[in-house]
């Protein structure tokens, strides 16, 4: 590493819409072939990039090894806060477009991400291979939405490898090197970390000064906790041990770290007796959809703690608390960056770790403005529910977002309505490029902006985007702060008992269409019982929505009990033990847990 001082360094990103070729590229200039960055079977399954990865090329230029720091980076709304954390090691970013699609929502949030970091921007135009890209038009678009020069951009074709040369010799070019004086005190700054089960914390960090070697006694300025260097390395892709680390170097370091909590994101590590101003972290992750965790079987959930836990390491924006429902049992409320956050690691937690859960519907956190104080709850058990005149509640606040969608014109309409129907305001649009620009082949792009709700955009608003504009349009947003609104909470009773777990927060427009939904798809999965049942959706003291289940006919049940007899005795309680575990009370009814997962998975639509 001795090799690669500073001015032989570049640290840069891959910023890029969802699908535009990030991996692929990442992949070509680091002359791999299969999908090495993308790590997680989750990514490779949706072909989505979850969390950032690092790797180090070693490339010549101008007679010289230079070492090439790749960070990177995931492509959707979600993981903004990665693409920020991830650029914080850069001084550089290729910002990648699709020569086929052109710029999309996601295009326009990551370079302005870039923008505020104030790193150096190369515009590469991606996929010229296929027969319907249209380099010239999209360079030409790239550089009147970003104000870039046309000049500047790069043409490739990251499946081919066509063009990647240019890239990698920009970025040589281009990017300036990491500044860093090996002689100042150690700043090392962590950026992430993972867990190994033999070795503990493993953290990623990019040297800001100072050197960092195998055996170094460092401390960290956030915990002031201590700590000894066992191994430094690079990811090469994969970690390749190496005597130290030199400034702008970024690689990983592995010490007598056991919890994940102590690797703290954003914290400076310096070297014990030479305490430093520490490097500017990063703001913390919030969450900003919650919903409650349980087994499937409720004996399972030390387990599924457990295996949330761990999970939770790899994945540090996830917040997790205990929670307890008398319907659905011991479980866990986890808060996650977004929609897809959360169905990433369900889907990580069932693959991973073989976990059986049931998810609540994700509720966003709510302000509720009292005379004296004001709380956020991120739990509808806990909304009020009544709270007009009562409580000294004086309003209720919901947080909203700035939407953008882009979108071919034809479509402007429907996606205007789309928004209206989930209460959007302060609509407005824009062409992204000028009449006659987009050729006749081809319609012009309309930008679309507005004000939403994130309560909205939580639910159905991405899959109704993508069906009305024939998966057209794209869609980014970011936070707009909170704003009254007038939401209830809307309980489900059965017989005059509540089902804690299916408490929601609705508009009050939505309760008697959301009530009437609801009530049906219990309908759909509770069983008859030997009495009637009454579903009711209740808002405050009143009754929104009603179902009711008939009771079932003495003698269907007998040849049911009949099948008993001819089971042994032992054989007969197993088959009640087991069936107990499976069942859940509420008042005299039984419920199988699995109807609850029925319900809250829209397995009844
Ligand atoms: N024809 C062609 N296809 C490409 C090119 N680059 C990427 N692709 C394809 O485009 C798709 C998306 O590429 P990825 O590299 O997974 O995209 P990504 O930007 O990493 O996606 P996320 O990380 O999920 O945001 C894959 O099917 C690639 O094979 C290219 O230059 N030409």
């Amino acid at each position: 590493m001795e090799d690669f001082p500073c001015q032989l360094i570049r640290n840069f990103s891959i910023i890029a819409h969802i699908d535009h070729g990030k991996s692929t590229l990442a992949d070509s200039a680091s002359g791999q072939n299969k999908q090495v960055l993308d790590k997680l079977k989750v990514e490779r399954e949706r072909g989505i990039t979850v969390k950032a990865q690092t790797a180090t090329m070693i490339h010549e230029f101008y007679g010289q090894q230079h070492l090439l720091n790749l960070i990177d980076t995931p492509g959707h709304v979600d993981f903004a806060w990665e693409v920020a954390r991830s650029l914080s090691a850069c001084q550089g970013a290729l910002l990648l477009v699709d020569a086929t699609q052109g710029v999309q929502a996601q295009s326009i949030s990551v370079f302005h991400v870039a923008r505020e970091r104030n790193i150096k921007i190369i515009p590469v135009l991606n996929k010229i291979d296929l027969p319907q890209a249209d380099p010239e038009r999209i360079a030409n678009q790239m550089c009147s939405t970003f104000g870039l020069e046309l000049a500047d951009v790069l043409y490739v074709s990251a499946k081919t490898g066509r063009g990647v040369d240019q890239v990698l010799q920009a970025i040589a070019d281009r990017i300036p090197p990491p500044k860093g004086d090996a002689s100042s005190p150690l700043k090392a700054l962590l950026f992430d970390s993972s867990y190994d089960r033999y070795r503990g914390v493993i953290s990623l960090t990019s040297i800001n000064s100072g050197v960092l070697r195998k055996g170094d006694k460092i401390a960290s300025s956030h915990s002031r906790k201590r700590y000894e260097v066992v191994e430094v390395g690079i990811m090469h892709p994969e970690e390749v041990s190496t005597e130290l680390l030199l400034p702008g170097q970024v690689g990983y370091f592995v010490c007598n770290m056991k919890e994940s909590s102590e690797a703290h994101i954003g914290d400076t590590f310096y070297r014990q007796g030479e305490k430093v101003e520490p490097l500017e972290g990063f703001k913390p992750t919030r969450a900003m959809v919650y919903a409650g965790v349980f087994p499937v079987d409720s004996n399972d959930f030390l387990k599924l703690e457990e295996s949330i836990k761990r999970l939770a390491l790899t994945d540090r924006s996830v917040t997790i608390q205990r929670e307890s429902s008398t319907a659905l049992g011991q479980g866990c409320r986890l808060g996650f960056l977004g929609t897809l956050h959360m169905d990433v690691f369900r889907q990580r937690l069932e693959d991973e770790y073989d976990a059986n859960v049931i998810i609540t519907s994700p509720t966003v956190p709510y302000k509720i403005v009292y005379k004296d104080r004001v709380i956020t709850i991120s739990n509808p058990t806990d909304f009020p529910d009544v709270y007009e005149s009562t409580h000294n509640v004086i309003e209720i606040q919901e947080p909203m977002v700035n939407a953008t969608i882009i979108v071919p014109q034809e479509f402007l309409g429907e996606m205007m309505d789309l928004c209206s129907s989930h209460r959007g305001q302060n609509m407005d649009h824009r062409y992204l490029e000028l009449a006659g620009a987009a050729g006749v082949d081809t319609a012009p792009r309309v930008i679309l902006t507005a004000k939403l709700p994130l309560s909205e955009v939580v639910t159905d608003f991405f899959d109704s985007l993508k069906h009305r504009s024939s998966g057209y349009a794209s869609f980014d947003y970011e936070d707009a702060g909170y704003e009254a609104c007038n939401m209830k909470k809307m309980t489900f009773q059965l017989n005059g008992k509540p089902i804690d777990a299916l408490a929601m927060i609705v508009h009050h427009s939505a309760i008697h269409d959301i009530g009437k939904l609801w009530a049906k798809k219990l309908k759909d999965v509770i069983p008859r019982h030997l009495f009637e049942v009454a579903i009711q959706a209740v808002v405050g003291s009143k009754v929104v929505a009603r179902e009711t289940i008939s009771a079932m006919r003495k003698d269907v049940t007998a040849g049911l009990y009949g099948v008993s007899s001819y089971l042994s005795d032992s054989q007969h309680l197993t088959r009640q033990k087991e069936g107990k575990k499976k069942m859940k009370r509420i008042g005299s009814i039984e419920l199988p847990q699995a109807a609850f997962f029925d319900v809250l998975s829209n397995k009844t639509k």
